[in-house]
């Protein structure tokens, strides 16, 4: 394996990157085959410290040979990417084919136990499933890339077609350091990709209301984002003496007037009305109807899709109130009120009409906006049509392990600013809540599931060939 950094620093740097990676692997194994309990020593608040004795190290490693394979193979290139991100590079035998990059992240939004059955940072298992933070999102992709892949050089597989897997680390916070420094290195040599798949959708079983059966869909598209700080100033005072209207107020009265005045409906106004029109016959009687007929029933069918958190991010631009702080003490008069509001742009607005809205609803010029983190407008679509490699092959992928039709593009109410997103999952509906909420959790035949479609779709992507779609006898 070929190192692009100082052997030294490269042995440190590797050191680490094995030890947080194995112990993902290792707290997934460990729960799966009954291993020892991992004694996790809480410090004080926030991520738990793993105090490790011999013997668990030594299990850490063994659990790390899982990937034993992809750290000693000639043909797989790694480096250190951002001080904590990965790159690795899988050299193909045919150059005249374009490179693949497969993106994955192993941070994960925080956790508190509150809530959960198992504690968030535990890997405990009950009843078949592995609760953990980052189970969902998105360290099944980790180690679903890295064990396809050890499982594909464990059987000999020497790949024609060169591809990149990149393992980010700070991608809930949007990348900067991460993933955007690993389109950078490979920008800066002139790397072009065919494709570069990402986290996204999924295989949504009944999580679209009033679908006959699972449907797979592959975002080549996604929301706007911008995410505005509302804040409100003024002197501090006595409690004893507080003003006729408070920041505290004021702020809240802002945002409730931003809660009940949801940005306006445009279903069927973006990419997603296409895609309700392509599923239709996937949707029981009258909705087939509907669904077939938008420009007659667009209307009745947002007003179906409303009724759900997630239904309701197809129809519109969304409002999430995220954040709110204000205060220092009982008896002092906040000086400052500050809040969040995540909005999630519907492909047919802007940020600017997103921006204009807001204003108009809180007219309120002592609530001052303010933005410190990147914002931009829908971005546009992937193509996927009948002669584009790299959907054509993600679609076959997913049809080859889930045996699930239909597989169909949408609009990615998340944001992964890649060309294609799909998690190799099955979700149901009552686990949309596990994303960033409590417990987060992945059935063990969900994680054979997830390494089973990075198997195949490396296998599938070792040729120039755009895959016929079949159409499965079911
Ligand atoms: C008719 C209804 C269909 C809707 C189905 C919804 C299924 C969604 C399943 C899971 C939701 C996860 C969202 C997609 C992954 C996004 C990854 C992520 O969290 N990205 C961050 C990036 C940010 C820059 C930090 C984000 O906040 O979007
Ligand atoms: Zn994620
Ligand atoms: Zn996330």
């Amino acid at each position: 394996m070929a190192i692009s950094m100082g052997k030294g620093s490269v042995g440190v740097l590797t050191g680490v990157f094995i030890a947080s990676l194995a112990v993902v692997v290792a707290v997934l194994l460990l729960r799966t085959y009954n291993l020892p309990e991992l004694k996790v020593a809480w410090k004080g608040k926030g991520a738990p410290r793993i105090e490790l004795e011999e013997d668990e190290r030594e299990q850490l490693y063994e659990a790390l040979k899982a990937f034993p394979r992809l750290f000693n193979s000639s043909l797989v290139e790694y480096e250190l990417v951002g001080e904590y991100s990965h790159l690795f590079n899988v050299q193909g035998s045919d150059n005249s084919l374009l490179p693949y990059m497969l993106i994955a992240h192993l941070d994960v939004v925080p956790a508190t136990p509150e809530g959960w059955d198992l504690p968030p940072f535990s890997g405990e298992e009950k009843e078949g499933y592995i609760y953990g933070r980052g189970s969902l999102d998105d360290k099944n992709r980790v180690i679903g890339i890295l064990q396809g892949l050890e499982f594909l050089f464990k059987r000999g597989y020497k790949p024609r077609r060169s591809f990149y897997i990149g393992l980010g680390h700070d991608e809930e916070i949007g990348g900067r350091h991460g993933a955007k420094e690993i389109v950078k290195t490979l920008e800066t040599r002139n790397v072009k990709l065919e494709f570069l798949l990402d986290e996204g959708f999924e295989v949504l079983d009944g999580v679209i209301y009033g679908t006959k059966r699972p449907i797979a869909l592959i975002g080549v598209t996604e929301k706007g984002t911008i995410t505005l700080n509302l804040t409100v100033h003024s002197p501090p005072g006595h409690s004893s003496m507080p003003p006729r209207e408070s920041r505290i107020g004021i702020l809240s009265a802002a945002l409730s007037r931003l809660e009940q005045n949801p940005m306006p409906n445009r279903f069927g106004k973006g990419p997603e009305g296409a895609m309700f029109e392509q599923l239709a016959d996937e949707f029981y009687f009258p909705l087939n109807i509907m669904m077939a007929n938008l420009w007659l029933f667009g209307p009745l069918v947002s007003r179906i899709l409303q009724r759900t958190p997630s239904g309701n991010a197809i129809v519109r631009t969304t409002t999430a109130l995220t954040i709110f702080n204000a205060g220092i003490k009982s008896n002092v008069i906040p000086q400052t009120a500050r809040a969040t509001v995540n909005f999630r742009i519907h492909p047919a607005e802007t940020v600017n009409e997103v921006l204009k809205a807001m204003n108009t609803t809180i007219m309120d010029d002592r609530v001052i906006p303010s933005s410190d983190v990147p914002f931009f407008d829908p971005p546009s679509i992937s193509p996927h049509d009948e002669e584009t490699f790299g959907y054509q092959t993600v679609k076959r992928s997913i049809t080859d392990v889930f045996l699930v039709e239909p597989v169909a593009p949408g609009v990615s109410i998340g944001n992964t600013a890649s060309i294609y997103k799909f998690r190799a999952l099955v979700i149901k509906d009552e686990d949309l809540s596990r994303f960033h909420g409590i417990n987060e959790r992945i059935s063990k035949e969900g994680i054979e599931t997830v390494v089973q479609f990075y198997f195949q779709l490396i296998q599938n992507s070792d040729t120039d060939i755009v895959p016929v779609q079949s159409h499965l006898e079911l």
